[in-house]
């Protein structure tokens, strides 16, 4: 090492009673539920951390930032790029320290004249433990604002309260401890002192550090206002005078929280105690640790990595075909039918296995399932996990990170794009599997058409799909269409029960019938087999259900990517847009990179959430979850599901009595559209009886035919919906409480087939099953409504940056 060198080692001390705890290192000094242990310490010119537990890795990212005194005196700041130990923002609880990040080491350099060294380029900071002799410098730690600057601070006060920034806050403690009367604070300071407390109640970074050690959120104000009391009782004159100097700032929080940590591990240990078991019980971390079975397995997984239309799920079909034993695990209940048909065609024994039905088919050894299904339980050949990017999203994310974790198989394929790759490697090395890639291109690029439809959806195409993010807007594009043109339409969207949807994508690519042009939501963008030949947003904008968005790049990448299919008559794909201020905005989406995932989703098991319910008492299963959500632990590659369906189901059911926990968890996960109050009144309905031990009925009539108005066409949605909620049901508690199974499964199959001919046949202005939407139209008197585009301040943006228009057409590469 070159002179003047230093280099960051961390020495890891076991603390006395052998507690060890994630967080243990606060913004300046380390503490672990014992009590503060730790020392800084400088040899030369290295600077070592002593740190409770066993030799382990810790994250920095628990730092916040450091300073500490060099021997000649001056002060260094170090700042470790700095999470919170519990961050308060979304879903991701408290933040695990199992993997250490490299800390940032800032200005030290210029500072001090000292080089700071940072081990390598890996993220992991480097533990060393066989490096002190155990020397230690002084207590010289202390709190400081990364931000505040030395030298605006006054150099001769600084230099009259050095020996106190500087001081053990243990030993500031012991004294306050001992001190039966602080010193006498004049009025003006006194209510500074106030200021200052009232600062730090207020701080968030205080409230968040305290969980470090084990001060709840909900108790932080409490304890921090017992401890203004006892302080302010105690003060001796010159910690008054440095807090009063510091008045109510960062550096005056970050000085009396290790003294309030001090004084919570004294006087509150019941509430510390309490809270840790809280904790320890939602505990998401490790999730591979959870699949015993699966970690001793040595697995080998292929991540078949590319875009749409690539033939990633054709190839890893291939070798679950072969298999002696195999599992095929599909987003969508569709794209499991498509794959039980296909196989068994194919001479391949397969049953299905969805939430709402389960086809043994006899002697076979493989199964088509939805993620959801799968069992980690079963030892397989090889498994089959399709469109594995879906490991990301926000509500349904958990069941592919539970597939990938849990599923015993010697070979498991993954297919999709290359988004949660990263993901996967680090999952794959932490598992111990071993991990192929294979890389993907399109079968043919795809192309963009710059001319666009001018607007005018009479320039429709054969083979053209339309796509629009609302059912109101597919209706009246369909409407538009065949009422302008010689066209008919398909329609296909995420309210319309597979078998429906089925259905239309034959009439779509049957070509000897007048139906020749597909009106589809992003339903269409996963997992049917579709023939078309060019992809037309009609807009680029949807609501999310809060507000009107434009559609994320991902999403209009993937729709996209539907046109042109090898094999089809339409092998090459083109895309463009209804109107041309859309236009940018699409090449702009189809030439995005995919965006690399950091994060994959998690959700607990009934198990957990028993765990923790066993913690709380007089919690409804609603708070549970939202208690669960605020604490739960996870690791930086994970983050938890959304779950706010799942809380709407669960504050509904919790005027049912007598149904257990399990029943509630379960109940809550009932495929309902929360939107729709009929469902959600058979919902209630169904865990009613359940909850009775009675026999659960259907209690609803069957349409007398097929649609012949919008409301009727919505009521036959909604009746598929609540029989597929029953069979679900059936499936998931006991047969004998849910005996019209086969009743609602045949009513089922009626009704799709009921949904298939109104849709034939639809030719009315669609309703909005709810109230108050917003609208994205405006009226055109030429007989159909245009989208306003969103998209169009955007363009209008970029359109000033460029001067030139798009060339006529361009070419896509993925
Ligand atoms: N080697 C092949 N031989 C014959 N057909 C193929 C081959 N590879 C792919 N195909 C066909 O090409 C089409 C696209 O393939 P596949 O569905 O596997 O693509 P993908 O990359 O999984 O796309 P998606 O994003 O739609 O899931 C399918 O109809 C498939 O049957
Ligand atoms: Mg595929």
């Amino acid at each position: 090492m070159a002179r003047g060198q230093a280099t960051i080692l961390f020495r890891i001390y076991r603390s006395k009673n052998n507690v060890s705890r994630v967080g243990a290192l606060s913004s300046n000094q380390c503490f672990h539920s014992a009590g503060r242990c730790d020392k800084w310490v400088l040899e030369k010119n290295q600077f070592g951390l002593t740190f409770d537990g066993r030799k382990r890795e810790f994250s920095a990212s628990l730092i916040d930032t450091v300073r500490f005194h060099l021997p000649s005196g001056n002060t260094r700041f170090i700042e470790f790029k700095a999470r919170p130990f519990c961050s308060s923002v979304g879903n991701e609880g408290l933040v695990n320290n199992g993997t250490a990040t490299k800390p940032k080491v800032e200005d030290v350099e210029q500072e001090s004249g000292v080089n700071f060294v940072q081990g390598g380029e890996e993220e992991k900071v480097e533990v060393l433990d066989d490096y002190f002799d155990g020397s230690v410098i002084s207590d010289s730690t202390m709190v400081e604002s990364v931000h505040k600057n030395s030298n605006a601070v006054d150099s001769n006060q600084s230099a009259r309260f050095l020996h106190l920034s500087t001081r053990d806050p243990v030993e500031v403690f012991g004294e306050l401890r001992s001190t039966e009367k602080g010193a006498k604070i004049n009025r003006s300071d006194f209510e500074v002192l106030r200021e200052v407390f009232r600062f730090f109640s207020n701080s968030g970074w205080a409230a968040n550090q305290a969980l470090a050690v084990y001060i709840g959120k909900s108790f932080f104000p409490t304890a921090a206002g017992k401890f203004r009391s006892y302080f302010i009782k105690k003060c001796p004159d010159d910690v008054a005078q440095y807090l009063v100097w510091l008045g109510p700032s960062d550096d005056a929080v970050k000085f009396l929280f290790p003294i309030f940590v001090e004084f919570c591990i004294e006087e509150f240990p019941d509430e510390i105690k309490r809270f840790r078991a809280m904790i320890e019980s939602a505990d998401l971390t490790k999730p591979h640790t959870w699949f015993p079975f699966a970690r001793v397995m040595k697995r080998k997984i292929i991540y078949h990595c590319g875009p749409t239309n690539s033939g990633k799920t054709y190839n890893a079909l291939q070798r679950f075909m072969e298999a002696k034993k195999g599992i095929y695990c599909s987003p969508l209940r569709l794209l499991a039918m498509e794959v039980f048909d296909k196989v068994n065609a194919l001479g391949v024994y397969c049953s299905l296995l969805t939430g709402q039905e389960k086809k043994l088919v006899p002697f076979s050894n493989h199964i088509a399932c939805t993620v959801e299904m799968v069992s980690t339980d079963e030892m397989y050949d090889v498994a089959v996990i399709d469109e594995i990017q879906m490991m990301s999203d926000a509500c349904r994310g958990y069941a592919w990170t539970r597939a990938l974790l849990g599923l015993m198989a010697d070979e498991i394929h993954l297919c999709g794009d290359p988004s949660v790759l990263d993901v996967v490697r680090k999952i794959c090395s932490e598992t111990g599997d071993e991990l192929h890639e294979q890389h993907y291109e399109r079968f043919k690029p795809l192309v963009v058409e710059a001319k666009t439809l001018l607007g005018d959806l009479r320039n429709v195409r054969s083979g053209d799909c339309v796509v629009a993010f609302s059912r109101r807007e597919i209706f009246e594009v369909k409407m538009a269409i065949e009422k302008h043109t010689n066209h008919r339409c398909c329609v296909i969207y995420g309210a319309l029960p597979p078998e429906t949807r089925r259905q239309q994508a034959n009439l779509f690519n049957d070509q000897d019938n007048e139906f020749d042009v597909l009106v589809a939501s992003d339903a269409v963008g996963m997992g049917l087999n579709l023939n078309i030949r060019r992809v037309v947003f009609y807009s680029l904008s949807k609501y999310n259900g809060d507000k009107i968005i434009p559609v994320p790049g991902s999403q209009v990448k993937q729709i996209a990517g539907r046109a042109g299919r090898r094999g089809s008559i339409y092998p090459d794909g083109l895309t463009t847009t209804l109107n041309l201020d859309d236009l940018d905005y699409l090449i702009e989406c189809l030439k995005q990179p995919f965006e690399v995932v950091k994060k994959v989703g998690l959700f607990p098991f009934f198990e957990q959430v028993e765990l923790f319910a066993g913690q709380l008492s007089n919690y409804t299963f609603c708070q549970l979850l939202e208690k669960f959500g605020e604490n739960c632990r996870l690791d930086g590659s994970y983050f938890l599901c959304r779950h706010d369906h799942i809380k709407k189901v669960a504050n509904m059911l919790e005027k049912v009595q007598g149904l257990s926990l399990e029943d509630r968890f379960n109940f809550c996960f009932a495929p309902v559209n929360i939107r729709d109050p009929k469902a959600m009144y058979h919902l209630l309905r169904f865990a009613s009886s359940y909850s009775k031990n009675a026999p659960v009925s259907i209690a609803m009539g069957m349409p007398k035919g097929s649609a012949k108005n919008d409301a009727e066409l919505l009521d036959l949605e909604t009746k598929h919906q609540v029989l597929s909620m029953y069979l679900w049901l059936s499936h998931q508690f006991k047969e004998e409480v849910f005996p019209y199974a086969k009743k609602a499964e045949a009513m089922a199959t009626d009704i799709a087939e009921l949904l298939g001919q109104s849709l034939t046949n639809a030719n009315w202005k669609p309703e909005s099953r709810q109230a108050g939407k917003p609208k994205l139209h405006q009226q055109r008197e030429d007989g159909y409504d245009r989208p306003r585009s969103l998209i169009k301040s955007y363009e209008n943006r970029k359109r000033q940056e460029k001067t030139s228009l798009p060339e006529r057409t361009e070419k896509i590469p993925a």
